[in-house]
């Protein structure tokens, strides 16, 4: 089975070809070929696929963490796969500009801008409006506790919490991250975003993700920090979050006190290499 590597500001994942491929158990495969010493290496596998019956999309995304558990949507994830429809001419319409994307947070559309070579160089997502409603995202209130004070709960799709250093405590902990992942107020797991402010339209991120531990960046994570700033009064609705591996643009469409406008979230994808894996398990 042949596969591909590709990365978002160095969150990396194996991509795999489903259109031409059947992935039995892609859960177990994901264990297995992420594996950064006896696999491949990533933060989990995505497989690229046609959308399902009665969904107008010219792809699927499905995405799995190294730990082999399936996330509704991911951020850096998506910009990857309409890289690898387009430049490997996969599916019925390769290069559809805006091309529409199935995920499990629904049909979202992504232009893309070309390189010198004509490959897909950098991607703007609409990744929807967010989702603030706790019980939906889904954070159980009746087991938060004072770590949580001041945190921000935000669903791109998948859920994330955002907790700001304002002092001068260091911005990377992944102990607090792990803890947290599995905290009893979050029934599905949670993704963990530390953030300092720079200024209204900078921060740093640190994240920590479910189902992978500290990864690079986290497109969807940075999508609800820049939500988080807005609701938080910190930062406005146009951000670039410095991540781990590189800087990403946000933009939270909608007049001052809106919050139901779409996130648009712009970065680049980058292929790195192919490679064949011995067998689709
Ligand atoms: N790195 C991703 C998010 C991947 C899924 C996440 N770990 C989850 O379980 O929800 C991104 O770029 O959004």
């Amino acid at each position: 089975m042949r596969f591909t590597k590709m990365h978002g500001l160095g969150n990396d994942y194996v991509y795999v070809d489903g259109f031409s491929n059947t992935i039995d158990d892609p859960a177990a495969l994901a264990v297995k070929i992420a594996d950064r010493h006896f696999g491949v290496g990533g933060d989990g596998l995505i497989l690229a696929m046609p959308a399902e019956d009665g969904v107008e999309a010219d792809a699927r995304m499905r995405m799995f963490n190294a730990d082999g558990s399936e996330s509704e949507m991911c951020g850096n994830g998506i910009r990857c796969v309409c890289k690898l429809v387009h430049d490997h001419g996969l599916g019925p319409n390769p290069t559809a500009n805006p091309m529409r994307i199935q995920t499990g947070n629904g049909v979202l559309s992504l232009e893309y801008t070309l390189d010198g070579e004509g490959q897909v160089e950098t991607v703007a997502v609409d990744m929807g409006a967010p989702i603030l409603d706790l019980p939906a995202i889904p954070v159980d209130e009746s087991k938060l506790d004072a770590r949580l004070d001041n945190a921000v709960f935000v669903s791109m799709g998948n859920p994330h919490v955002v907790i700001y250093i304002d002092d001068d405590s260091d911005l990377v902990q992944p102990d607090l991250g792990a803890e947290l992942e599995r905290h009893p107020a979050f029934p599905n797991r949670i993704n963990v975003h530390f953030v300092r402010v720079k200024s209204p339209e900078e921060v740093e991120v640190y994240h920590w993700e479910r189902g992978s531990g500290a990864t690079l960046a986290c497109g969807t994570g940075a999508c609800a920090v820049c939500v988080a700033g807005v609701l938080s009064g910190r930062t406005g609705r146009t951000l670039t979050a410095h991540l781990p591996g590189g800087p990403l643009k946000l933009h939270w469409e909608g007049d001052e006190g809106s919050k139901d406008g779409q996130v648009i979230m712009t970065g680049p994808a980058v292929e790195v290499f192919t490679g064949e894996w011995p067998d689709n398990g």
